[in-house]
Formats: C-alpha cells, structure tokens, sequence
C-alpha cells in the first residue's frame, strides 16, 4: 500500500471579503456589530487524476472567488442562532436582527443570511466548505479524500474546518 498522499492549497491575496458581523460569546455577551477583512485559503486533499492533478487549482480558485465575492461588503446574519433572532421583510427589503433589547435593520441587499448558529470564523469555515462541496467537489470525476478552508479573521487569528469527503 502507497503511503504517498497529495493535497491542493489555494491562497490568493483577492480570496478576501470585507463583511460586518456580531457574535455571541460566554452565553449571552453580544459583540457590537463590527467588521473584518476576512482571508480565505481552501485546501483538497486525494488521488491524482488523469492530469495527475489532486484538483485543478483554477477550477478551486474560481469556486472560492465566487463564494468571496457573495459575502464582500455584505452583514452576516446567523439563522440558527439560539438568541439572535433574523428576520427578512421582503415587503419592505428589509432584514431585522434582535437580541435581548437589541435591535438592527439592514437593507435586505447588503446581507447574507447563513444557516449557521453563529457566525464565527469557524462557523463561515464551515459554510464555505459545504458550498464548495456542493458548487464544485461533487461534480468531480475522481475520489477525493477531504477539503479543509481556512478562515483567518484578523492577523494571525485562523480557523479551520476540515470535511471528509469519504
Ligand atoms: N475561535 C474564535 N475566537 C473568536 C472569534 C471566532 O470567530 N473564533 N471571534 C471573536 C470576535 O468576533 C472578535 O470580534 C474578534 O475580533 P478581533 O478584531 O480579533 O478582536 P479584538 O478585540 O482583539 O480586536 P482588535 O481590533 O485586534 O483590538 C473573538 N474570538
């Protein structure tokens, strides 16, 4: 059996969003909302194909590209959040988000509104790993082991989500 494995890593200074956001932390302590330049590296691991290519960097660099510029200049809003509660009026184009007394309107447009419970930095990794698998690992031909994206929300403050893909 070979012990020889391969992995893709896709880094880029333009796989960065710009997006606004609050969490939750230690129970009920609600951040202000605030924002960050969010850098984003995605990284596949597997066999090789007929190109003896794990992934082809471009297809995974034009996913991830995709994926950033949804979130770029946008609000992230949680909707699985236990007390944060996100509510979208279409009539209106309007997206509320309350927490405890709290309350924040935004224009519908300027959000993103993501399955999660929180959003924090591991929380969007997990996001864009489920839309890659979902927008481009699926589709492809040859087996693959996992995908690991790694999300850094300030200098040197990373988190990362790793999905097998078994
Ligand atoms: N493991 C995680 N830890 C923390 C997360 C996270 O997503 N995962 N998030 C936060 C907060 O969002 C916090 O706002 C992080 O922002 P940051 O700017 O790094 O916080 P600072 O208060 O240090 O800001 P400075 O501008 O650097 O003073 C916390 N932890």
């Amino acid at each position: 059996m070979s012990d020889t494995s391969y992995r893709v890593r896709v880094t880029k200074d333009h796989l960065v969003f710009s997006a606004a956001h609050f969490i939750t932390f230690n129970g009920n302590i609600c951040e202000r909302l605030h924002g960050h330049n969010w850098r984003v590296a995605v990284e596949v691991t597997g066999g090789l194909d007929e190109n003896r290519y794990v992934f082809d960097f471009i297809a995974l660099r034009d996913a991830t590209q995709a994926i950033v510029n949804e979130l770029d200049h946008r609000m992230l809003l949680p909707t699985g959040h236990p007390t944060i509660s996100v509510t979208v009026d279409d009539e209106r184009e309007e997206v509320e988000a309350r927490f405890e007394t709290r309350r924040w309107v935004f224009p519908k447009e300027d959000c993103i509104i993501l399955p999660v419970p929180n959003t924090t930095a591991e929380e969007i990794a997990h996001w864009i790993a489920t839309r890659l698998v979902d927008d481009v690992i699926k589709k492809h031909r040859h087996e693959l082991k996992s995908i690991r994206v790694d999300v850094e929300e300030n200098f040197g403050q990373w988190a990362q989500c790793e999905l097998s893909l078994d």
